[in-house]
């Protein structure tokens, strides 16, 4: 199914107090029916972009928590590593979605991610009146990576080495278990560690998926800069099931960040997650009207 693409979001100063009402009123049976889920929110670097939008997510976020639901947020950064890597005279490059990785980006994407937005992003949310933790997959022992055996997809049998790339070998959530319990909110930034003890850097999209779903998560809500994902001639597509996603990745209408987007939504949808979500994160207040309300918008991940 395809659908209009508008990111306008409507003016609603004229509405009646009592309209308004109705439409709070609304929101009552999905704040009955998330009370106590786990919701994962992936928060990528793409839709972090504007200050006004990210207070609307912080907002958005504490509101959910106040409402009793459990809400995990997993971050990305990948704008904010690039800039980082221009000043030091580097350029990013990706291979399928993966930003390869040498010793020196890896220090840069461990300073960014860990350093910078991530604290980032915790300030926002206790300002908005969250009780927000940061956490990084060596936290806890949170998320154990293995160094990513990236195959060639025009010749299956041979690998590219994309460097200190990881895929995610094991999660333990105790401590995002515990920080829930004390209604605190973890937002986890997409590193990892090695038997060695070596960091990793993981696609923030494969850790958000991963944890949606050993933390048997109600929704993984994955937003990003785009209306969500679109067919060959640029329409959006508001479901998608696993037999669609093979024939798109097969003729190479998805392509670059969206693989592993999509590759991770999928596998969340296939191991129980009721609900996986490509949300446009430009819009304001995308995850109260996504999780709050009727309005459907984006694209919708299906197993089958
Ligand atoms: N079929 C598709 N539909 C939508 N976007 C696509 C598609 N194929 C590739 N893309 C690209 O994937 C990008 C989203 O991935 P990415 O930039 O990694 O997002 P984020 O940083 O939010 O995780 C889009 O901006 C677009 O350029
Ligand atoms: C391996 C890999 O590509 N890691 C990502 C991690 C950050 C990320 O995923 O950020 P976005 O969600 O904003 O794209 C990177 O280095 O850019």
């Amino acid at each position: 199914m395809t659908a209009d693409t508008s990111t306008d979001f409507p003016d609603l100063s004229h509405i009646a107090p009592r309209e308004k009402a109705e439409i709070l009123a609304q929101a009552l049976p999905y704040i009955r029916k998330f009370h106590g889920k786990t919701l994962v929110i992936k928060y990528g670097g793409n839709a972090m972009t504007d200050p006004a939008l990210q207070q609307d997510f912080a907002e958005d976020v504490v509101l959910l928590k106040l409402v009793g639901m459990n809400p995990v947020v997993v971050h990305g950064g990948g704008p904010q590593i690039d800039e980082a890597l221009n000043r030091v005279g580097k350029k990013g490059t990706f291979v399928q979605g993966m930003r390869v990785t040498d010793d020196e980006t890896m220090e840069v994407v461990e300073w960014v991610l860990a350093g910078q937005v991530q604290q980032d992003i915790v300030g926002l949310i206790n300002h908005a009146g969250g009780k927000a933790v940061g956490l990084t997959g060596r936290d806890g022992g949170l998320i154990r990576a293995r160094k990513l055996r990236m195959r060639d997809r025009e010749n299956p049998t041979a690998e590219i080495d994309v460097g200190q790339v990881g895929e995610v070998a094991a999660i333990d959530p105790a401590v995002v278990k515990a920080l829930q319990d004390d209604q605190f909110i973890p937002v986890i930034s997409p590193i990892g560690f090695g038997e060695d003890n070596a960091s990793f850097n993981i696609n923030a999209d494969v850790v958000a998926g991963k944890l949606a779903e050993v933390l048997r998560a109600e929704k993984l809500l994955l937003l990003t800069n785009i209306p969500g994902v679109m067919n060959k001639k640029g329409e959006l597509l508001t479901d998608l099931t696993a037999h669609e996603i093979d024939d798109m990745f097969a003729d190479g209408t998805i392509s670059g960040g969206m693989l592993p987007k999509i590759s991770s939504a999928l596998e969340a949808a296939k191991s129980g997650v009721n609900s996986v979500h490509i949300v446009d994160g430009r819009i304001p207040h995308a995850i109260l009207l996504e999780v709050l309300t009727e309005q459907a918008f984006g694209t919708m991940i299906r197993s089958h």
